[in-house]
């Protein structure tokens, strides 16, 4: 029986994002193509007989209760009435607040060992909808898949991007979530695509240009990065993106950084870094 377990706990890349509309309850619906990428933040998990949820890691600034890893073990424990116990490590590697989703991964890897280390036996759609209560971008990770997807972002069509190499930078600066879905200018009427139909030079990120008015150093990474390749913010920021045609291109670039943004060079990965590890186990 397995007790312990390490794991990678992927960023992704959102290749673009439209704002379709606004529900009733304050969400937006969106359509954005998620693709993960082989840069990730390191979980180890180990079972408790007393029933404790212990993040032994603590993030500066994160309360633990507050903490998506502990929500989502509690919130598995809660809903399947486990009387078991985890121990977690984290190793943070992912930038907060840039769009890449380090707490969602977090959050939907704990869900994902906890499900193993506690022999649950819940399939990936159900841990998915558990996952929806943690937050928007959790089900994708549980998902494992690169997706188009819609909804609030639960709703999936999979799909195979090229898998890229990438520079990602981060500016050094936080942009909040809740900001910018509650920005007045957000354009929130970009017409829905079919999945069939999209075509990757028509779409963009609807977040970007509010993103770029309110915080003038994501646009300045935007303008530093467009010198190599296209480049665009993933998600609501701060994080932006651009493809790369080799590994040493990428790396030649991030060397020339300018020294208020920090940056990584990473490959698009259609089948998630935490899926295929999980393959590896069983
Ligand atoms: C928009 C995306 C695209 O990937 O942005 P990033 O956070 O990754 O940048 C995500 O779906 C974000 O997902 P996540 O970060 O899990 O969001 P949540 O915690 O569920 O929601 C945070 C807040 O964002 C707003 N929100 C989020 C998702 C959505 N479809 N509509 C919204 O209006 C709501 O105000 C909500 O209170
Ligand atoms: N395990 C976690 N890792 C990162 N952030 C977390 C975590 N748990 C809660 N948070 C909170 O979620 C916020 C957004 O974090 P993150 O998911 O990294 O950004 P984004 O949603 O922009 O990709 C953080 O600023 C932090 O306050």
């Amino acid at each position: 029986m397995l007790n312990s377990i390490t794991l990678p706990s992927p960023a992704k890349l959102n290749l673009f994002l439209h704002v379709n509309g606004r529900l009733a309850n304050g969400y937006h619906e969106l359509q954005t193509l998620f693709q993960f990428i082989d840069y990730s933040d390191e979980m180890s998990f180990a079972v408790r007989d007393d029933g404790n949820v212990c993040l032994n890691t603590p993030i500066d600034g994160v309360a633990n209760n507050d903490n998506l890893i502990v929500k989502a073990a509690r919130l598995l424990q809660q809903k399947t009435g486990c009387q078991k116990g985890i121990d977690i490590e984290l190793v943070k590697r992912l930038p907060m607040g840039g769009g890449i989703g380090g707490g969602s991964s977090n959050a939907a890897t704990t869900l994902m060992a906890c499900n193993l280390l506690w022999a649950l036996n819940l399939s990936i759609e159900a841990l998915a909808k558990i996952g929806l209560e943690l937050g928007a971008d959790v089900p994708i990770f549980i998902h494992g898949k690169a997706t188009f997807a819609e909804g609030v972002g639960e709703k999936f069509t999979d799909m195979e991007p090229p898998e890229c190499t990438y520079l990602v930078i981060h500016p050094g600066v936080h942009v909040g979530t809740v900001d910018v879905f509650t920005h007045q200018d957000l354009p929130r009427d970009t017409p829905k695509l079919a999945p069939t139909d999209l075509d990757m030079t028509k779409v963009g990120n609807d977040c970007q240009q509010i993103v770029c008015d309110t915080h003038p150093q994501v646009e300045k990474a935007l303008n530093w990065l467009v010198e190599y390749a296209p480049s665009r913010m993933t998600g609501t920021g701060s994080c932006v993106f651009a493809a790369f045609d080799s590994a040493s291109h990428a790396h030649q670039a991030l060397l020339r950084l300018p020294s208020s943004m920090t940056g990584f060079v990473c490959k698009g990965c259609n089948i998630s870094p935490l899926h295929q590890a999980i393959k590896c186990i069983k």
